[in-house]
């Protein structure tokens, strides 16, 4: 049986922050459109952003596109569809595409089993699909079957299982992978990774992370190789503001000391 897991320390060193989107940093809504991220949590983003030197990033099943809407008018760091896209903190982007004809042939195929099932939605994005059944919990079995069928057709393309949702994605594109790639390079390199996420896509992210000896968190009660836990979002959004106290006060406790030594120097 897996170990229970603690809530995470005050985190007191230099981190960079990797966070998952839905369930994580919002809370999960009947449908992906209606998903908010409230202003007080962007507040603290912006903060944590800046009291880290930018090495905060959203590593996210959602596109970079979708991502910044969110987020506007930043333009933090990404990793979007799990990693098939990604923008550093220069504001490069990679992204990883499919061919046109292969989307069109896909986006066929799932219209013709899935589009007429009444609760089934299907979520294109700019080099995947995600097929949500929250609504039609009973058509789980044929969603899956169907995005099996056309990941077995196609040998670049894998299965991604999420909450309510089956995603048809790039073969070889994982959050840890995203992980990976930040933390080669400023200005996450150097630094002791943190990931929070809540679902599956989200333990290849924990993984990574754990090769680092960073700091993975587990938002919900599922199985994990994370290794530290929040309740819900709202602990997710108490546990960023709690951090965000802790780093402005060391900084202000810094910046004193700071001022105290350049006037001794001045005597
Ligand atoms: O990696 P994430 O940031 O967690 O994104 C995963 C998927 O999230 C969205 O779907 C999920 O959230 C919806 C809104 O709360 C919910 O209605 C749906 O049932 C969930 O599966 C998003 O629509 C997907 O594109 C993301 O891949």
């Amino acid at each position: 049986m897996e170990a229970a897991l603690n809530k995470p320390p005050l985190l007191t060193g230099q981190y960079a922050f990797f966070f998952d989107f839905d369930g994580t940093l919002a809370k999960l809504k009947p449908h992906p459109s209606q998903v908010s991220l409230p202003d007080n949590v962007q507040y603290h983003l912006r903060k944590l952003a800046d009291l880290s030197h930018g090495a905060l990033a959203l590593i996210s099943g959602r596109s970079i596109n979708e991502l910044d809407k969110f987020t506007q008018p930043e333009r933090y760091p990404l990793a979007g569809v799990h990693g098939a896209e990604r923008r550093d903190i220069n504001g490069q982007q990679f992204t990883l595409s499919l061919p046109a004809n292969q989307m069109n042939a896909i986006r066929r195929k799932l219209q013709a089993a899935l589009g007429d099932i009444d609760g089934v939605q299907i979520e294109e994005k700019p080099m995947a699909f995600a097929l949500h059944y929250r609504h039609a919990p009973g058509s789980e079995p044929l969603v899956h079957n169907c995005a099996q069928a056309i990941t077995a057709q196609y040998a670049d393309l894998t299965l991604q299982q999420g909450k309510c949702v089956v995603e048809i994605k790039p073969g070889g594109v994982n959050k840890g992978e995203a992980v990976h790639q930040f933390m080669a390079e400023p200005p996450f390199s150097g630094r002791i990774p943190v990931f929070l996420g809540d679902d599956l896509t989200d333990e290849a992210g924990f993984d990574a992370v754990n090769q680092y000896h960073g700091v993975s968190i587990k938002v919900g009660q599922e199985a994990t190789c994370a290794r530290w836990r929040l309740e819900d979002v709202p602990a997710v959004w108490s546990w960023l503001s709690g951090q965000v106290a802790y780093f402005e006060q060391q900084r202000a406790i810094t910046s004193r000391r700071a001022d105290y030594e350049s006037f001794g120097r001045s005597l």
